[in-house]
């Protein structure tokens, strides 16, 4: 009888196949979510010039010290400064421009002063906003009341107070999220280099599988795999392109996935790799000859997720993972196994979901099969502040056929091999999904 893999066995064996994606020169957005492999510096200083933070008046300190509502200083207004002005008028004592949040802060000015500590030129009470461009009174000339005084730089952001010219913006390793994406924009970066999404084909096996939306006819299911799969792969990071389901012939299968190996880095299929007569991934992949690659069937100590195909195929020695066909141990299977070599191909760390530790939160004992790692569907929930340990509480059986439960979940409970049952109270390893 041939060797039962562990777990882990068969990961590594994964693993050892797959190498991070060369990286390429992407557009911004096409590089969300991926990882940078340059450092990027800052080629000009954020913000570019002083500015101002709010709608108000450029003004000259020494004009507005001791001003208040009672004893206004009264400044004459010499223009307007919008955000984005290029021609800046020049604020010489007793004078004062109107400025706008963003805009360039005019040669002469020291500081601003908010409209709301103004009358906005309208002769009256503090104002609560400027008047509109072109209406009167008040405006881009005349006079200002100004109610309070203000120090130097108030109000003003000044060049280079975000991000200095020639600092390191963000440092190879950095993954690419909105926030990196914005910043990357906001020095004017247009591409960056990175390491790009692994693409991932989808194709599910099984002549009993219709697409969703179709009538069912007697004997057959709807196909979920290929759907569950292509989303866990974009959920990872992939772009994945969901071929849909191939029926139980081999060539057509082996076609198929010759097809396809032009578009991936990685293809997953579902079905066909246990112990039937009608086993079509096994029966296609199992004895293709060495030019075109090999791929390894392989029973694993594992429940859900049992047996497992994996190998290198076609002239570039693609990785392919043929996952079960039970819905559970696919999902199972992909988080397991595909997840992490979807993050290797990115270079992302950590490969594998973190584990954390949580008590078992159930009215009877879990139980196991001995010599088995079970993955159970649990919910779990995080400690309360201060303490480490959370708490999970299995959701539907062990059966692999239990999607609804599934999409209950949002853990998988790791039971070792070793364990055959687990008591209320204990605790457990815990892998939580998202
Ligand atoms: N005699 C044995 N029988 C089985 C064994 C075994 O050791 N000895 N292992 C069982 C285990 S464990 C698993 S897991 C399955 C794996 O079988 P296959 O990978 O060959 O999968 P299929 O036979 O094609 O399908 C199994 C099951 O899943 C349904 N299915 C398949 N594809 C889809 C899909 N795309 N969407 C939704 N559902 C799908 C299919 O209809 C079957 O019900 O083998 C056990 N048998
Ligand atoms: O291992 Mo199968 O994946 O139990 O259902």
């Amino acid at each position: 009888m041939s060797k039962t893999w562990s777990v882990d066995e068969h990961l590594e064996d994964i693993l050892r196949g797959v190498r991070p994606l060369e990286p390429i020169e992407l557009q911004l957005l096409e590089a969300q979510g991926c990882v940078l492999v340059e450092d990027v510096t800052v080629p000009v200083s954020l913000p570019p010039f002083d500015n101002s933070s709010m709608d108000g008046y450029a003004v000259r300190t020494a004009d507005v010290e001791g001003a208040s509502e009672e004893f206004p200083a009264v400044l004459t207004v010499v223009g307007d400064v919008a955000a984005g002005s290029g021609d800046l008028p020049a604020v010489g004592p007793g004078q004062a421009a109107r400025i706008m949040t963003g805009a360039p802060l005019p040669p002469g000015a020291e500081a601003v002063v908010p409209v709301e500590w103004t009358d906005g030129g309208t002769g009256g009470g503090p104002a609560e906003s400027m008047t509109p461009r072109g209406e009167s009174p008040g405006g881009a000339e005349g006079e200002v009341r100004v109610h309070c005084a203000a120090t130097q730089g108030a109000h003003v952001r000044s060049r280079g107070s975000d991000v200095q010219a020639g600092a390191v913006a963000l440092s190879a390793g950095t993954v690419l999220g909105p926030p990196q994406v914005g910043l990357l924009a906001a020095i004017g970066r247009g591409t960056v280099k990175v390491r790009p999404r692994p693409r991932v084909v989808v194709l599910s096996t099984g002549s009993e599988l219709i697409q969703p939306g179709e009538q069912l006819a007697s004997g057959q299911i709807y196909d979920s795999n290929s759907f569950v799969l292509t989303a866990a792969a974009r959920a990872a990071g992939a772009i994945s392109y969901r071929v849909g389901s191939v029926s139980d012939d081999p060539e057509t299968l082996r076609s198929t996935i010759e097809d396809q190996l032009i578009r991936a880095d990685i293809v997953v299929t579902s079905g066909g790799v246990s112990v039937g007569a009608y086993d079509v991934v096994k029966e296609a992949l199992s004895q293709i000859d060495d030019e075109e690659g090999s791929v390894e069937f392989r029973r694993l100590a594992m429940q859900p997720g049992k047996p497992q195909g994996f190998g290198l195929i076609g002239s570039e020695r693609t990785p392919i993972l043929a996952l079960p066909g039970n819905p559970v141990s696919a999902y199972v299977s992909f988080e397991l196994f595909v997840r992490p070599a979807i993050r290797t191909l990115m270079g992302r760390d950590p490969v594998r979901r973190t584990p954390v530790r949580a008590r078992l939160e159930s009215e009877k004992p879990l139980t196991s099969v001995e010599g088995k790692r079970q993955f159970l569907r649990g919910s779990y929930t995080p400690p309360p502040e201060g303490e480490t340990v959370g708490t999970v509480s299995p959701v539907g059986g062990a059966s692999s056929h239990l999607v609804a439960a599934l999409a209950q979940a949002d853990a998988l409970i790791d039971v070792p091999e070793k364990t055959t049952e687990v008591a209320p109270g204990e605790e457990l390893t815990v892998l939580p999904l998202d």
